[in-house]
């Protein structure tokens, strides 16, 4: 079970590109509001929001302001850190807007950015260079997953985009595993299928740096989480929480999602 791991339970929410400002800040706040008055220990299942870059600021002046114990962070950053790159953002930046997570390799980033195992390795290098902490993701398409062969090409992406990052880097890097499939579809993976890919995930940070690192490391699962399915997820010993995209736009769904445990002891 995750949380006899020793692995804290991290819950985050991937806005992707919904929600201005002045609705981020809406949200955040009925976000936090409802985890206060369902009793919710932060500490034991850590909560993250990811909002498009425009909305940093507007979160982060709120959780600074109002000593809210949620931690926001970025959806992507820049390889490079400052200089003539129109359109990027770089890790400087979210550092200083108090970020403490960024994603890198989304697939939506993959597939419409064209982001290759090249770019998604130096991003991840970017992101420890400002003391972010990469939320890293990988996820196998659809017709991967018909051939079976899921685990080899997700494997394939992490030592790829691990390649070259000390274990001093790598043992706090939070993997995050999306089949592809499964994202924005409704179509979510068994509960099987999400430990398969994580276990081997950890099996493979084994391998590249050691048993104690791998086992310190969270390993989330994303694609189609909500709040009727996340607890059936959560159950399997090699994940150990959710990227959520659609369920996190609704507050009350995505604060159930952060408060799995009820469901685990009223069901
Ligand atoms: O891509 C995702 C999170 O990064 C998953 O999105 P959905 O939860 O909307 O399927």
């Amino acid at each position: 079970m995750a949380g006899t791991s020793g692995r804290t339970p991290l819950m985050a929410g991937n806005w992707k590109m919904n929600l201005d400002h002045l609705q981020a800040t809406h949200l955040v706040q009925k976000l936090d509001w409802t985890l206060r008055d369902g009793k919710h220990d932060f500490g034991a299942v850590e909560v993250a929001v990811l909002p498009p870059f425009t909305d940093i600021r507007s979160v982060q002046t709120l959780i600074d302001g109002d000593r809210l114990e949620l931690k926001h962070g970025g959806q992507t950053l820049s390889e490079h850190d400052s200089g003539a790159y129109t359109g990027q953002v770089s890790g400087a930046f979210l550092a200083k807007l108090g970020c403490t997570y960024v994603i890198v390799g989304h697939s939506e980033c993959r597939e419409y950015l064209h982001e290759g195992d090249e770019a998604v390795n130096a991003k991840l290098k970017a992101a420890y260079r400002h003391s972010l902490t990469p939320i890293f993701c990988v996820g196998e398409g659809l017709e991967v997953r018909q051939a079976g062969e899921q685990v080899e090409f997700v494997l394939a992406q992490v030592e790829a985009g691990l390649a070259g990052l000390p274990a001093e880097q790598a043992k706090s890097i939070v993997v995050a595993y999306e089949p592809i499939w499964a994202i924005g579809t409704g179509e979510v993976a068994t509960p099987e299928d999400a430990q398969e890919v994580c276990a081997a995930i950890r099996t493979k940070l084994a391998e590249l740096y050691s048993g104690d690192l791998a086992d310190g490391v969270r390993i989330l699962y994303g694609g189609s989480v909500k709040a009727n399915n996340v607890a059936a997820i959560m159950a399997q010993e090699d994940v150990d929480g959710a990227l959520v995209g659609g369920a996190s736009l609704d507050p009350v769904e995505f604060a159930s999602i952060c408060r799995y445990r009820d469901h685990l002891a009223t069901s």
